[in-house]
């Protein structure tokens, strides 16, 4: 027989003959109807357990399955919000809890059933990083598992949290992760539950100060603000700060802070004047639109603008200005969603390759504003993406890397002599921002950077002429853009 927690015994067979011959308490033997719900468990962390499974099971995103999770569930308020809490805190911090499970444990994470280890980063994330008492966060996570699987299962459980309460997070801290001294860099990204690589990216992209990383990783490890763009044309932000119960941003002149509550609910998001936008994305569609580049002919272009948020915002803008925009995505599905956001204004969708955006659409070049929003590793909005952090690896760099190049070299062919290309990432990864803009533009004649500071007018912008926003720093995004003309 397998032990208890081993990756053989959840719900096994032998589970009646662990527990005695009874059938365990809503258990399996008691063939559930799933679709009843099991009143000795609590909804929350039901929610917040089936979600962590869906993300471990099948690659699900936390982010786009909870909400419609709540809602079907009919959990709101301070519920949706705990179990909001719950299961992105859990799945970020996921790395540093599995650490504290396997010495509790004594065994590796990857030996204990994946169901039981859901509920066990469940409870030990209440555990450590909350103020949910130890007695609640235990005998909630034992219910979880005792409904679904029995006494025996539920014992080690049981065991293993206890085990973890008997400490708090910066015992095991100093328990567990590499010593300051030895290795400054491992101490943080086990402090602030980060794979190591990715605090070696951002130690180098901060120019290697420990100070500065530790705020980085401090800042990605907290819970996000919502950050919500007001359409122009539409709605100012003023307005939608009066409407809506939030504060108006600090540098995008379209962005309000909303301080709780669900987007959803605010009135101005359901008739498409406004959406979900992190501040730094907003200041790179902006950017786009402001460059000086003498007369504008209005053919502004989109190469890479699925789901659509700055498509959304460009299209704004260009009406207002006259222009019209041409959007490019490479995936059906994502298309759909811009042309979603895009509804009555100046914007045409097109499914195609932007490698090729001539031969694909038969669009003309000379465009005199190009944004190129380019698919990247995604690290600069890590907070936003609860389990991004564990499942990106460094090898998909690479690959991201010499699509970047190919988009960034067909963009500068395609903007007018003195038009504007503004290259983006949602990542401050050195490979995928400062070199891959100075590798293209010093292999294309006539492609020169200019200045991005100014199409940003944020605070701390560095020396340039690129600009990397921070989340510690700037209150946004990790957002990277370049500004590029060519003669
Ligand atoms: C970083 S996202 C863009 C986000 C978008 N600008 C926004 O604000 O909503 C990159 C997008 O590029 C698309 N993409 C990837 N490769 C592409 C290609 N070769 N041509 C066009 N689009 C591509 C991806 O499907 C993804 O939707």
């Amino acid at each position: 027989m397998s032990r208890p927690g081993s990756s053989r015994s959840y719900g096994s067979r032998s589970e009646g003959a662990r527990s005695g011959g009874r059938p365990a308490r809503g258990g399996r033997d008691a063939k559930r109807d799933p679709k009843v719900r099991d009143k000795t468990v609590d909804p929350v962390r039901e929610a917040a357990r089936d979600v962590l499974r869906a993300v471990r099971e099948r690659d699900a995103y936390a982010n786009l399955i909870l909400p419609k999770m709540l809602r079907e569930r009919h959990i709101s308020g301070r519920d949706a919000a705990l179990a909001t809490e719950l299961t992105y805190g859990t799945a970020r911090a996921q790395g540093t809890l599995d650490a504290v499970i396997a010495a509790a444990a004594n065994r590796p994470v990857d030996e204990i059933d994946g169901k039981l280890l859901d509920v066990l980063r469940l409870g030990t994330y209440q555990l450590l990083r909350t103020r949910i008492g130890a007695h609640a966060a235990v005998d909630t996570s034992v219910d979880l598992v005792r409904s679904e699987a029995g006494i025996g299962p539920s014992g080690f459980v049981n065991a293993v949290l206890r085990k973890v309460s008997q400490r708090d997070e910066e015992l095991w801290i100093d328990q567990l992760a590499p010593p300051m001294a030895d290795d400054l860099i491992g101490n943080l990204a086990f402090r602030y539950a980060h794979p190591r690589w990715i605090a070696e990216v951002f130690f180098e992209a901060l120019g290697r100060s420990a100070g500065q990383l530790q705020a980085a990783l401090a800042a990605d490890d907290d819970r996000p603000p919502v950050h919500l763009v007001a359409r122009p044309g539409f709605i100012t932000a003023e307005e939608l700060a009066l409407t809506s119960g939030g504060e108006v941003g600090r540098y995008s002149p379209y962005c309000v802070y909303l301080p709780g509550g669900d987007p959803g609910d605010v009135e101005a998001i359901r008739q498409g004047y406004a959406g979900v936008q992190d501040e730094g994305s907003q200041l790179v569609a902006r950017s786009v639109t402001i460059a000086d580049i003498g007369t504008d002919s209005g053919r502004w272009l989109d190469m890479c603008a699925g789901p659509g948020g700055k498509a959304a915002l460009l299209g704004a803008i260009a009406d207002i200005d006259s222009a019209h925009v041409d959007a490019l995505e490479i995936s059906d599905h994502r298309a759909d969603l811009i042309r979603g956001v895009v509804r009555d204004l100046p914007v045409s969708v097109h499914v195609a390759d932007a490698r090729d955006v001539v031969g694909n659409t038969g669009l003309e070049p000379g465009f005199d504003r190009i944004l190129l929003d380019a698919p990247c590793t995604g690290l600069g909005s890590l907070r936003r993406r609860p389990e991004a952090r564990w499942r990106r690896k460094p090898s998909d760099v690479t690959d991201l890397v010499a699509l970047q190049r190919q988009l960034l070299t067909e963009a500068i062919s395609l903007v007018r002599p003195g038009g504007i290309v503004v290259y983006s990432t949602c990542s401050p990864h050195p490979a995928e921002t400062t070199g891959l803009v100075a590798d293209v533009v010093g292999s294309v004649d006539g492609a020169r950077q200019v200045d991005a500071r100014g199409l940003v007018g944020a605070d701390d912008l560095g020396d340039g002429p690129h600009v990397q926003l921070w989340p510690h720093i700037h209150g946004t995004d990790a957002m990277f853009l370049a500004a590029i003309t060519k003669d």
